[in-house]
Protein backbone atom coordinates (compact mmCIF):
# COMPACT_ATOMS: atom_id res chain seq x y z
CA UNK A 1 0.00 0.00 0.00
CA UNK A 2 1.05 3.54 -0.56
CA UNK A 3 2.42 5.48 2.30
CA UNK A 4 -0.64 6.83 4.90
CA UNK A 5 1.01 9.71 5.12
CA UNK A 6 1.57 10.12 1.58
CA UNK A 7 -2.85 10.17 0.81
CA UNK A 8 -3.16 10.67 -2.60
CA UNK A 9 -6.98 10.46 -3.29
CA UNK A 10 -7.85 9.49 -6.49
CA UNK A 11 -11.02 10.52 -8.42
CA UNK A 12 -11.64 7.48 -10.51
CA UNK A 13 -12.83 5.03 -8.30
CA UNK A 14 -14.12 4.74 -4.49
CA UNK A 15 -11.87 1.68 -4.11
CA UNK A 16 -8.84 3.15 -5.57
CA UNK A 17 -9.58 6.13 -3.33
CA UNK A 18 -9.91 4.43 -0.17
CA UNK A 19 -6.68 3.08 -0.98
CA UNK A 20 -5.25 6.48 -0.25
CA UNK A 21 -7.57 8.09 2.11
CA UNK A 22 -7.59 7.27 6.00
CA UNK A 23 -10.26 6.22 7.68
CA UNK A 24 -13.97 7.52 8.53
CA UNK A 25 -14.22 8.28 12.40
CA UNK A 26 -15.74 5.90 14.20
CA UNK A 27 -17.08 7.85 16.99
CA UNK A 28 -18.16 4.58 19.38
CA UNK A 29 -14.83 4.31 20.43
CA UNK A 30 -14.35 5.77 24.26
CA UNK A 31 -11.58 4.28 26.50
CA UNK A 32 -12.86 1.16 28.62
CA UNK A 33 -9.97 2.30 31.21
CA UNK A 34 -11.59 2.86 34.61
CA UNK A 35 -8.99 5.36 35.45
CA UNK A 36 -10.76 8.20 33.92
CA UNK A 37 -7.73 9.10 31.24
CA UNK A 38 -7.82 11.96 28.75
CA UNK A 39 -9.46 9.19 26.28
CA UNK A 40 -12.59 9.62 28.52
CA UNK A 41 -13.00 12.88 27.72
CA UNK A 42 -15.04 13.37 24.94
CA UNK A 43 -18.28 12.66 24.94
CA UNK A 44 -19.52 10.52 22.15
CA UNK A 45 -22.04 11.82 20.27
CA UNK A 46 -25.34 10.25 19.91
CA UNK A 47 -25.69 10.06 16.21
CA UNK A 48 -21.94 9.39 15.43
CA UNK A 49 -21.49 8.36 11.70
CA UNK A 50 -20.62 4.37 12.27
CA UNK A 51 -19.42 3.76 8.65
CA UNK A 52 -17.85 1.38 7.97
CA UNK A 53 -14.15 2.72 7.46
CA UNK A 54 -12.67 2.90 3.59
CA UNK A 55 -9.17 0.89 3.46
CA UNK A 56 -8.42 -0.12 7.31
CA UNK A 57 -6.73 -3.11 5.95
CA UNK A 58 -4.20 -0.98 4.68
CA UNK A 59 -3.22 -0.17 7.83
CA UNK A 60 -0.06 -2.14 8.71
CA UNK A 61 0.44 -2.38 12.47
CA UNK A 62 3.84 -3.81 14.08
CA UNK A 63 3.74 -5.11 17.83
CA UNK A 64 6.51 -6.07 19.71
CA UNK A 65 7.67 -7.11 23.04
CA UNK A 66 4.31 -8.95 23.24
CA UNK A 67 1.56 -6.68 23.32
CA UNK A 68 -1.29 -7.98 25.34
CA UNK A 69 -4.05 -10.09 23.70
CA UNK A 70 -7.04 -7.25 24.34
CA UNK A 71 -5.13 -4.12 22.66
CA UNK A 72 -3.95 -7.09 19.73
CA UNK A 73 -7.55 -7.36 19.06
CA UNK A 74 -9.04 -3.70 19.11
CA UNK A 75 -6.40 -3.47 16.24
CA UNK A 76 -7.57 -6.44 14.55
CA UNK A 77 -11.25 -5.74 14.81
CA UNK A 78 -10.52 -2.73 12.96
CA UNK A 79 -9.21 -4.79 9.82
CA UNK A 80 -6.02 -3.22 10.47
CA UNK A 81 -2.89 -5.55 9.37
CA UNK A 82 -1.49 -6.72 12.58
CA UNK A 83 2.04 -8.03 12.83
CA UNK A 84 2.93 -9.62 16.16
CA UNK A 85 6.51 -10.07 17.59
CA UNK A 86 7.12 -11.33 21.58
CA UNK A 87 10.62 -10.12 21.75
CA UNK A 88 12.01 -6.66 20.70
CA UNK A 89 14.04 -6.67 17.64
CA UNK A 90 17.87 -6.02 17.01
CA UNK A 91 17.83 -2.23 15.44
CA UNK A 92 18.82 -3.71 12.03
CA UNK A 93 16.11 -5.86 12.14
CA UNK A 94 13.73 -3.01 13.89
CA UNK A 95 14.92 -0.99 10.84
CA UNK A 96 13.66 -3.07 8.07
CA UNK A 97 10.37 -3.93 9.88
CA UNK A 98 9.45 -0.30 10.85
CA UNK A 99 9.91 1.17 7.11
CA UNK A 100 6.53 0.37 5.57
CA UNK A 101 4.14 0.24 9.03
CA UNK A 102 1.95 3.12 10.09
CA UNK A 103 1.45 2.19 13.50
CA UNK A 104 4.42 0.59 15.63
CA UNK A 105 3.45 -0.70 19.48
CA UNK A 106 6.02 -1.14 21.94
CA UNK A 107 6.95 -1.45 25.58
CA UNK A 108 9.89 -0.11 27.47
CA UNK A 109 12.62 -2.49 25.46
CA UNK A 110 12.51 -1.11 21.95
CA UNK A 111 14.58 2.22 21.18
CA UNK A 112 12.73 4.30 18.88
CA UNK A 113 15.67 6.80 18.08
CA UNK A 114 15.94 9.29 15.57
CA UNK A 115 18.35 6.68 13.56
CA UNK A 116 15.48 4.15 13.83
CA UNK A 117 12.79 7.08 12.83
CA UNK A 118 14.65 8.16 9.76
CA UNK A 119 13.65 4.89 8.02
CA UNK A 120 9.94 4.67 9.16
CA UNK A 121 8.66 6.67 5.75
CA UNK A 122 4.86 5.64 6.62
CA UNK A 123 5.21 6.00 10.25
CA UNK A 124 2.29 8.07 11.73
CA UNK A 125 1.72 7.36 15.44
CA UNK A 126 3.88 5.03 18.06
CA UNK A 127 1.98 3.24 20.68
CA UNK A 128 4.35 2.73 24.03
CA UNK A 129 2.15 -0.06 25.75
CA UNK A 130 3.72 1.52 29.28
CA UNK A 131 4.13 4.29 31.27
CA UNK A 132 7.52 5.34 30.08
CA UNK A 133 8.48 6.97 26.90
CA UNK A 134 12.14 7.43 27.49
CA UNK A 135 13.07 5.02 24.99
CA UNK A 136 11.24 7.32 21.75
CA UNK A 137 12.65 10.39 20.32
CA UNK A 138 9.39 12.30 21.25
CA UNK A 139 10.92 15.32 19.85
CA UNK A 140 12.59 13.80 16.55
CA UNK A 141 8.92 12.06 16.52
CA UNK A 142 7.27 15.25 16.75
CA UNK A 143 9.17 17.42 14.38
CA UNK A 144 8.22 14.46 11.87
CA UNK A 145 4.33 14.42 12.36
CA UNK A 146 4.60 11.15 14.37
CA UNK A 147 2.22 10.89 17.42
CA UNK A 148 3.24 9.09 20.56
CA UNK A 149 0.59 7.83 23.21
CA UNK A 150 1.01 5.77 26.01
CA UNK A 151 -0.69 4.74 29.03
CA UNK A 152 0.22 7.12 31.65
CA UNK A 153 -1.02 5.23 35.01
CA UNK A 154 -2.60 1.46 34.16
CA UNK A 155 0.66 -0.19 35.90
CA UNK A 156 1.18 2.26 38.65
CA UNK A 157 -0.68 -0.22 41.26
CA UNK A 158 0.82 -3.36 39.78
CA UNK A 159 4.64 -1.64 40.79
CA UNK A 160 3.49 0.11 44.01
CA UNK A 161 2.48 -3.09 45.26
CA UNK A 162 5.69 -4.89 43.88
CA UNK A 163 7.52 -2.62 45.95
CA UNK A 164 5.95 -2.84 49.13
CA UNK A 165 6.04 -6.58 48.44
CA UNK A 166 9.77 -6.37 48.71
CA UNK A 167 10.07 -3.49 50.98
CA UNK A 168 9.01 -6.87 53.63
CA UNK A 169 11.14 -9.39 51.82
CA UNK A 170 14.02 -7.67 52.20
CA UNK A 171 13.11 -6.58 56.14
CA UNK A 172 12.63 -10.72 56.91
CA UNK A 173 15.22 -11.79 54.09
CA UNK A 174 12.86 -13.24 52.71
CA UNK A 175 14.69 -14.13 49.25
CA UNK A 176 17.68 -15.65 51.37
CA UNK A 177 16.17 -17.93 53.60
CA UNK A 178 13.39 -19.43 50.74
CA UNK A 179 17.06 -19.94 48.56
CA UNK A 180 18.39 -21.59 51.67
CA UNK A 181 15.26 -23.73 51.68
CA UNK A 182 15.64 -24.42 48.31
CA UNK A 183 18.99 -25.73 48.78
CA UNK A 184 18.03 -27.97 51.31
CA UNK A 185 19.32 -25.49 54.32
CA UNK A 186 17.31 -24.77 57.70
CA UNK A 187 18.31 -21.25 58.91
CA UNK A 188 16.07 -20.25 61.65
CA UNK A 189 17.50 -16.59 62.48
CA UNK A 190 16.24 -12.94 63.80
CA UNK A 191 19.07 -11.46 63.53
CA UNK A 192 19.13 -7.88 61.47
CA UNK A 193 15.11 -9.05 60.41
CA UNK A 194 12.73 -6.17 61.12
CA UNK A 195 9.54 -5.70 61.45
CA UNK A 196 8.20 -2.80 58.86
CA UNK A 197 5.75 -0.72 61.17
CA UNK A 198 7.07 2.64 61.87
CA UNK A 199 10.15 2.44 59.56
CA UNK A 200 10.71 5.77 57.84
CA UNK A 201 9.96 4.71 53.35
CA UNK A 202 11.75 7.34 51.74
CA UNK A 203 10.00 7.76 48.09
CA UNK A 204 12.09 9.96 44.99
CA UNK A 205 9.87 10.71 42.74
CA UNK A 206 6.01 11.34 43.94
CA UNK A 207 4.44 10.47 41.16
CA UNK A 208 1.58 8.70 40.27
CA UNK A 209 3.81 5.23 41.67
CA UNK A 210 5.25 6.75 44.43
CA UNK A 211 1.97 8.63 45.55
CA UNK A 212 0.07 5.24 45.32
CA UNK A 213 2.49 3.64 47.39
CA UNK A 214 2.97 6.77 50.06
CA UNK A 215 -0.60 5.33 51.21
CA UNK A 216 -0.38 1.67 50.96
CA UNK A 217 3.29 2.28 53.12
CA UNK A 218 1.22 4.35 55.48
CA UNK A 219 -1.63 1.89 55.99
CA UNK A 220 1.19 -0.50 57.06
CA UNK A 221 2.42 1.39 59.79
CA UNK A 222 5.29 3.50 57.94
CA UNK A 223 6.13 6.86 58.17
CA UNK A 224 6.72 8.75 54.84
CA UNK A 225 8.47 11.48 53.44
CA UNK A 226 9.26 12.48 49.75
CA UNK A 227 11.42 14.03 47.29
CA UNK A 228 10.40 15.57 44.21
CA UNK A 229 11.53 18.15 41.90
CA UNK A 230 7.75 19.59 42.08
CA UNK A 231 6.09 21.01 45.15
CA UNK A 232 3.58 18.45 45.29
CA UNK A 233 0.68 17.93 47.84
CA UNK A 234 1.58 14.73 50.31
CA UNK A 235 -1.39 12.09 50.88
CA UNK A 236 -1.85 11.28 54.88
CA UNK A 237 0.76 12.14 56.77
CA UNK A 238 3.54 11.89 54.45
CA UNK A 239 5.81 14.23 54.65
CA UNK A 240 8.31 16.31 51.59
CA UNK A 241 11.21 17.09 51.80
CA UNK A 242 13.57 19.63 50.10
CA UNK A 243 16.44 17.79 49.07
CA UNK A 244 17.66 14.07 48.33
CA UNK A 245 20.38 14.36 51.02
CA UNK A 246 17.57 15.22 53.32
CA UNK A 247 15.31 12.18 52.60
CA UNK A 248 18.49 9.65 52.50
CA UNK A 249 19.82 10.51 56.12
CA UNK A 250 16.61 9.94 57.52
CA UNK A 251 14.70 7.15 55.66
CA UNK A 252 15.24 3.78 56.37
CA UNK A 253 14.11 1.80 53.01
CA UNK A 254 14.54 4.37 49.82
CA UNK A 255 12.55 3.49 46.30
CA UNK A 256 13.29 5.20 43.60
CA UNK A 257 10.09 6.18 41.16
CA UNK A 258 11.66 8.79 38.95
CA UNK A 259 11.55 8.69 34.93
CA UNK A 260 14.55 8.46 32.59
CA UNK A 261 15.56 11.21 32.23
CA UNK A 262 19.43 13.50 31.98
CA UNK A 263 18.87 14.84 36.08
CA UNK A 264 17.95 11.33 37.23
CA UNK A 265 21.10 9.46 35.65
CA UNK A 266 23.19 7.79 38.41
CA UNK A 267 20.94 9.69 40.81
CA UNK A 268 21.58 7.48 43.38
CA UNK A 269 25.48 6.82 43.12
CA UNK A 270 28.31 6.74 45.58
CA UNK A 271 27.53 10.01 47.23
CA UNK A 272 24.40 9.12 47.96
CA UNK A 273 25.10 5.73 49.10
CA UNK A 274 27.19 7.10 52.05
CA UNK A 275 24.60 9.60 52.47
CA UNK A 276 22.48 7.28 53.64
CA UNK A 277 22.01 5.42 56.98
CA UNK A 278 23.80 2.56 57.62
CA UNK A 279 21.52 -0.65 57.11
CA UNK A 280 19.40 1.28 54.90
CA UNK A 281 17.64 -0.62 52.01
CA UNK A 282 17.68 0.20 48.37
CA UNK A 283 14.66 -0.21 45.69
CA UNK A 284 14.77 0.69 41.83
CA UNK A 285 11.56 -0.19 40.07
CA UNK A 286 11.72 2.83 37.65
CA UNK A 287 14.88 2.79 35.42
CA UNK A 288 18.21 0.77 35.01
CA UNK A 289 19.86 4.51 34.14
CA UNK A 290 19.05 5.64 37.70
CA UNK A 291 21.15 3.56 40.16
CA UNK A 292 24.60 3.50 39.88
CA UNK A 293 25.24 -0.66 40.51
CA UNK A 294 28.82 -0.96 40.87
CA UNK A 295 28.55 1.64 43.46
CA UNK A 296 25.29 -0.27 44.71
CA UNK A 297 27.70 -3.19 44.87
CA UNK A 298 30.19 -1.70 46.97
CA UNK A 299 27.90 -0.07 49.68
CA UNK A 300 25.87 -3.96 49.60
CA UNK A 301 29.83 -5.29 50.19
CA UNK A 302 30.54 -2.72 53.23
CA UNK A 303 27.48 -3.49 55.04
CA UNK A 304 26.13 0.13 54.50
CA UNK A 305 23.07 -1.08 52.31
CA UNK A 306 21.53 -3.64 54.19
CA UNK A 307 19.53 -5.38 51.50
CA UNK A 308 18.22 -4.25 48.13
CA UNK A 309 15.26 -5.15 45.15
CA UNK A 310 16.64 -3.96 41.47
CA UNK A 311 13.56 -4.54 38.95
CA UNK A 312 15.21 -2.66 35.94
CA UNK A 313 19.31 -2.63 34.57
CA UNK A 314 20.94 -0.29 31.99
CA UNK A 315 20.91 -2.82 29.48
CA UNK A 316 17.57 -5.55 29.12
CA UNK A 317 17.68 -8.56 26.98
CA UNK A 318 15.66 -8.28 24.19
CA UNK A 319 13.41 -11.37 24.98
CA UNK A 320 13.10 -14.11 27.55
CA UNK A 321 15.93 -16.52 28.17
CA UNK A 322 19.28 -17.10 29.79
CA UNK A 323 20.77 -13.45 29.33
CA UNK A 324 21.13 -12.12 32.21
CA UNK A 325 25.31 -12.10 32.88
CA UNK A 326 28.66 -10.57 32.38
CA UNK A 327 27.69 -10.18 28.72
CA UNK A 328 24.80 -7.97 29.17
CA UNK A 329 26.24 -5.67 31.87
CA UNK A 330 29.47 -6.24 32.84
CA UNK A 331 29.17 -6.68 36.99
CA UNK A 332 26.36 -9.28 36.42
CA UNK A 333 28.53 -12.00 38.28
CA UNK A 334 29.03 -9.67 41.25
CA UNK A 335 25.64 -8.46 41.30
CA UNK A 336 24.07 -12.30 41.58
CA UNK A 337 26.29 -13.01 44.18
CA UNK A 338 25.11 -10.32 46.70
CA UNK A 339 22.47 -11.47 49.93
CA UNK A 340 19.69 -10.11 50.11
CA UNK A 341 19.43 -8.79 47.04
CA UNK A 342 15.83 -9.16 44.99
CA UNK A 343 16.62 -9.15 41.28
CA UNK A 344 13.34 -9.56 39.19
CA UNK A 345 13.54 -9.12 35.15
CA UNK A 346 11.83 -5.39 34.63
CA UNK A 347 8.38 -6.84 35.67
CA UNK A 348 7.09 -3.90 37.93
CA UNK A 349 4.36 -3.43 35.18
CA UNK A 350 3.51 -7.13 34.64
CA UNK A 351 0.11 -8.11 35.70
CA UNK A 352 -2.76 -9.67 33.96
CA UNK A 353 -4.81 -6.46 35.38
CA UNK A 354 -2.35 -4.05 33.77
CA UNK A 355 -1.28 -5.17 30.92
CA UNK A 356 -4.91 -5.82 29.84
CA UNK A 357 -5.76 -2.18 30.96
CA UNK A 358 -2.90 -0.83 29.11
CA UNK A 359 -3.68 -2.79 25.95
CA UNK A 360 -7.09 -1.55 25.69
CA UNK A 361 -5.74 1.73 26.94
CA UNK A 362 -3.12 2.60 24.29
CA UNK A 363 -4.51 0.46 21.20
CA UNK A 364 -7.96 2.60 21.30
CA UNK A 365 -5.37 5.79 21.74
CA UNK A 366 -4.26 4.32 18.36
CA UNK A 367 -7.34 3.74 16.40
CA UNK A 368 -9.06 7.03 17.45
CA UNK A 369 -5.56 8.88 15.65
CA UNK A 370 -5.54 6.81 12.89
CA UNK A 371 -9.28 7.08 12.32
CA UNK A 372 -10.11 10.44 13.46
CA UNK A 373 -7.17 12.09 14.15
CA UNK A 374 -7.67 12.92 17.94
CA UNK A 375 -4.45 13.93 19.81
CA UNK A 376 -6.09 13.62 23.08
CA UNK A 377 -3.23 11.78 25.46
CA UNK A 378 -0.64 12.32 23.04
CA UNK A 379 2.76 12.87 24.75
CA UNK A 380 4.66 14.85 22.07
CA UNK A 381 1.87 16.65 19.99
CA UNK A 382 -0.77 19.18 20.86
CA UNK A 383 -3.86 17.83 22.11
CA UNK A 384 -6.48 18.82 19.92
CA UNK A 385 -9.94 16.44 19.16
CA UNK A 386 -13.36 17.48 17.23
CA UNK A 387 -16.21 15.72 18.14
CA UNK A 388 -16.99 12.79 15.35
CA UNK A 389 -19.06 13.62 12.57
CA UNK A 390 -22.26 12.39 12.38
CA UNK A 391 -24.65 10.15 10.25
CA UNK A 392 -26.53 13.43 8.78
CA UNK A 393 -22.57 14.53 7.50
CA UNK A 394 -21.92 12.00 4.99
CA UNK A 395 -20.17 14.32 2.51
CA UNK A 396 -18.10 15.79 5.56
CA UNK A 397 -14.27 15.38 5.48
CA UNK A 398 -11.61 16.25 8.84
CA UNK A 399 -8.53 17.57 7.44
CA UNK A 400 -5.48 17.20 9.52
CA UNK A 401 -2.89 19.42 9.10
CA UNK A 402 0.21 18.82 11.39
CA UNK A 403 2.73 21.80 10.59
CA UNK A 404 5.80 23.82 11.79
CA UNK A 405 4.78 26.19 14.49
CA UNK A 406 5.77 29.20 12.60
CA UNK A 407 4.14 32.85 11.95
CA UNK A 408 1.76 32.89 8.84
CA UNK A 409 0.05 29.18 8.32
CA UNK A 410 -3.23 29.71 9.40
CA UNK A 411 -3.41 32.34 6.88
CA UNK A 412 -2.37 30.09 3.84
CA UNK A 413 -4.58 27.01 5.19
CA UNK A 414 -6.83 29.22 5.50
CA UNK A 415 -7.51 30.73 2.74
CA UNK A 416 -7.31 26.83 1.37
CA UNK A 417 -10.14 26.02 2.99
CA UNK A 418 -11.62 29.28 2.75
CA UNK A 419 -13.39 27.95 -0.68
CA UNK A 420 -14.91 25.25 1.47
CA UNK A 421 -17.68 25.42 4.67
CA UNK A 422 -15.40 24.85 7.60
CA UNK A 423 -17.72 23.54 10.14
CA UNK A 424 -15.11 23.42 12.61
CA UNK A 425 -11.95 24.01 12.68
CA UNK A 426 -9.33 23.75 15.74
CA UNK A 427 -5.72 24.05 16.52
CA UNK A 428 -3.20 24.38 18.77
CA UNK A 429 0.62 24.13 19.20
CA UNK A 430 3.73 22.71 21.40
CA UNK A 431 7.08 23.68 21.08
CA UNK A 432 7.97 23.63 17.06
CA UNK A 433 5.10 21.72 15.69
CA UNK A 434 0.80 22.78 15.09
CA UNK A 435 -1.71 20.57 15.22
CA UNK A 436 -4.47 21.34 13.26
CA UNK A 437 -8.22 19.46 12.48
CA UNK A 438 -10.81 21.22 10.47
CA UNK A 439 -14.25 19.46 9.13
CA UNK A 440 -15.32 20.60 5.73
CA UNK A 441 -18.50 20.05 4.64
CA UNK A 442 -20.16 18.99 1.01
CA UNK A 443 -16.46 18.06 -0.19
CA UNK A 444 -16.51 15.60 -3.72
CA UNK A 445 -13.52 13.57 -3.63
CA UNK A 446 -11.90 15.79 -6.67
CA UNK A 447 -12.07 18.77 -4.25
CA UNK A 448 -10.44 16.73 -1.23
CA UNK A 449 -7.36 15.56 -3.89
CA UNK A 450 -6.67 19.58 -4.49
CA UNK A 451 -7.22 20.19 -1.25
CA UNK A 452 -4.31 17.63 0.18
CA UNK A 453 -2.22 18.85 -2.41
CA UNK A 454 -2.64 22.47 -1.66
CA UNK A 455 -1.73 21.78 1.76
CA UNK A 456 0.74 19.88 1.12
CA UNK A 457 2.80 22.27 -0.86
CA UNK A 458 3.01 24.87 1.94
CA UNK A 459 6.65 25.03 3.46
CA UNK A 460 5.39 25.00 6.73
CA UNK A 461 3.79 21.48 6.17
CA UNK A 462 4.64 18.61 8.22
CA UNK A 463 2.19 15.91 7.82
CA UNK A 464 -1.45 15.75 6.16
CA UNK A 465 -4.18 13.35 6.59
CA UNK A 466 -7.89 13.63 4.45
CA UNK A 467 -10.03 11.37 6.73
CA UNK A 468 -13.66 10.59 5.71
N1 LIG B 1 9.43 -1.39 36.65
C1 LIG B 1 8.40 -1.21 35.86
O1 LIG B 1 7.86 -2.15 35.29
C2 LIG B 1 7.85 0.15 35.66
C3 LIG B 1 8.67 1.26 35.72
N2 LIG B 1 8.15 2.50 35.54
C4 LIG B 1 9.06 3.65 35.64
O2 LIG B 1 8.67 4.43 36.75
C5 LIG B 1 8.77 5.79 36.41
C6 LIG B 1 7.86 6.62 37.28
O3 LIG B 1 6.53 6.32 36.96
P1 LIG B 1 5.32 7.27 37.40
O4 LIG B 1 5.24 7.39 38.86
O5 LIG B 1 4.14 6.79 36.68
O6 LIG B 1 5.81 8.64 36.77
P2 LIG B 1 5.27 10.10 37.08
O7 LIG B 1 5.65 10.92 35.92
O8 LIG B 1 3.85 10.06 37.50
O9 LIG B 1 6.13 10.54 38.35
C7 LIG B 1 7.51 10.79 38.30
C8 LIG B 1 7.84 11.82 39.36
O10 LIG B 1 9.25 11.99 39.38
C9 LIG B 1 9.50 13.37 39.58
N3 LIG B 1 10.84 13.69 39.14
C10 LIG B 1 11.29 13.90 37.88
N4 LIG B 1 12.60 14.18 37.89
C11 LIG B 1 12.99 14.15 39.18
C12 LIG B 1 14.23 14.36 39.83
N5 LIG B 1 15.34 14.66 39.15
N6 LIG B 1 14.24 14.28 41.17
C13 LIG B 1 13.13 13.99 41.88
N7 LIG B 1 11.93 13.79 41.32
C14 LIG B 1 11.87 13.85 39.99
C15 LIG B 1 8.41 14.06 38.79
O11 LIG B 1 8.23 15.40 39.20
C16 LIG B 1 7.22 13.19 39.10
O12 LIG B 1 6.50 13.62 40.23
C17 LIG B 1 8.41 5.82 34.91
O13 LIG B 1 8.95 6.94 34.26
C18 LIG B 1 9.01 4.55 34.41
O14 LIG B 1 10.31 4.79 33.95
C19 LIG B 1 6.82 2.69 35.32
C20 LIG B 1 5.97 1.63 35.27
C21 LIG B 1 6.43 0.27 35.37
O1 LIG C 1 5.54 1.05 32.05
C1 LIG C 1 6.78 1.17 32.09
O2 LIG C 1 7.37 2.24 31.92
C2 LIG C 1 7.58 0.00 32.40
O3 LIG C 1 8.72 0.11 32.73
C3 LIG C 1 6.98 -1.32 32.18
O4 LIG C 1 7.57 -1.73 31.01
P1 LIG C 1 7.14 -3.05 30.25
O5 LIG C 1 5.81 -2.79 29.62
O6 LIG C 1 7.04 -4.14 31.27
O7 LIG C 1 8.22 -3.24 29.25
Amino acid sequence: MTSARDIRPRTDDLAAQAQYLSTSPSASFHSPSSHGSALTRTVPVVNAKHLKPFATEDIKVLLLENVNQAGRDILKQQGYQVEFLKSSLPEDQLIEKIRDVHVIGIRSKTKLSARVLKEAKNLIVIGCFCIGTNQVDLQYAAEHGIAVFNSPFSNSRSVAELVIAEIICLARQLGDRSNEMHNGTWNKVSNKCWEIRGKTLGIVGYGHIGAQLSVLAESMGMSVIFYDVLNLMALGTARQVNTLEELLREADFITCHVPELPETKGMIGQKQFEQMKAGSYLINASRGTVVDIPALIEAMRSGKVAGAALDVYPNEPAGNGDYFNNDLNSWGADLRSLKNLILTPHIGGSTEEAQSAIGVEVATALTRYVNEGSTLGAVNLPEVALRSLTIDEPSHARVVYIHKNIPGVLRKVNEILGDHNVDKQMTDSRGDVAYLMADISDVSSTQIKELYQSLESLSSRIMTRILY
